[in-house]
């Protein structure tokens, strides 16, 4: 399993602190991160890929500090952003999932067959012709998930992934990250979706207010927002 260590990180913006002295070792399979509406929830999972470099403190991934070795770091992490738009770049859903593999080297049919089977995962092997950007907006959530883990990342960070999704396509993507190996981080606010975690972190004001499995960890957040 892989290792995400935050050591002492603070953050702010415009000189507003968003994350505050954070010390967290993360070496479960799957981690939730839970927290009310601009809590520092965002800002700490873009870290871990270095989308956001910290203020002071340090981030470090399977023991690459991400400040200084974001190439290899971003190799290692796939980011699901919770606005598909921003990671759909080709025009087609089969090209888009196949975009993400474009430097891996792969024989034409290693990588076809890759990129069916990320498609069947999501369900979206009958909309694989289709332009990306028609698809509707729970589609398009499938499909930037299909793109990232079409290249088999050893850690998987998901932004809200399934907040525009139905109910059928919430358990489909819950099925999904129940059956990965890698270690999963996911912000969410779909707290069922974090029931059956290894152990979820509660963020309020920058903070981490509460860490522990879910049963504990999604009780403190509930007396916390009401
Ligand atoms: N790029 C940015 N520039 C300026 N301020 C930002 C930026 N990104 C985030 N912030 C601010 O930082 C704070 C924390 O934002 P963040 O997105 O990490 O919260 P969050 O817990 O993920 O919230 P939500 O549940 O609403 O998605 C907010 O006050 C937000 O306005």
């Amino acid at each position: 399993m892989s290792e995400i260590v935050f050591e002492r990180v603070s953050h702010d913006f415009e000189a507003e602190l968003v994350v505050d002295d954070v010390s967290l070792v993360l070496r479960e399979r799957r981690v939730g991160i839970v927290g009310a509406n601009g809590s520092g929830k965002s800002t700490l999972a873009r870290m871990i890929n270095g989308l956001v470099t910290p203020a002071s403190g340090r981030v470090v991934v399977d023991g690459l500090d991400v400040a200084r070795q974001g190439r290899e770091v971003r190799r290692r992490v796939g980011f699901v952003f919770t606005n598909a738009d921003n990671q759909i770049v080709m025009p087609t859903v089969r090209e888009d999932v196949a975009f993400t593999l474009r430097r891996h080297r792969l024989e034409k049919a290693d990588a076809a067959a890759r990129v069916d089977a990320a498609l069947d995962r999501v369900g979206l092997t009958d909309l694989a012709e289709r332009p990306a950007h028609r698809l509707s907006g729970g589609q398009k959530q499938l499909l930037a998930i299909a793109s990232v883990l079409v290249a088999a990342p050893a850690i998987v960070v998901a932004d809200e992934p399934t907040t525009l999704l139905d109910a059928r396509n919430a358990r489909r993507v819950a099925e999904h990250f129940e059956s990965l190996d890698q270690q999963l981080v996911v912000v969410s606010h779909q707290l069922e979706l974090l029931e059956s975690f290894d152990r979820v972190v509660v963020m309020e004001a920058g903070r981490v207010v509460a860490d522990d499995v879910p049963g504990a960890a999604l009780d403190a957040y509930r007396a916390l927002i009401g």
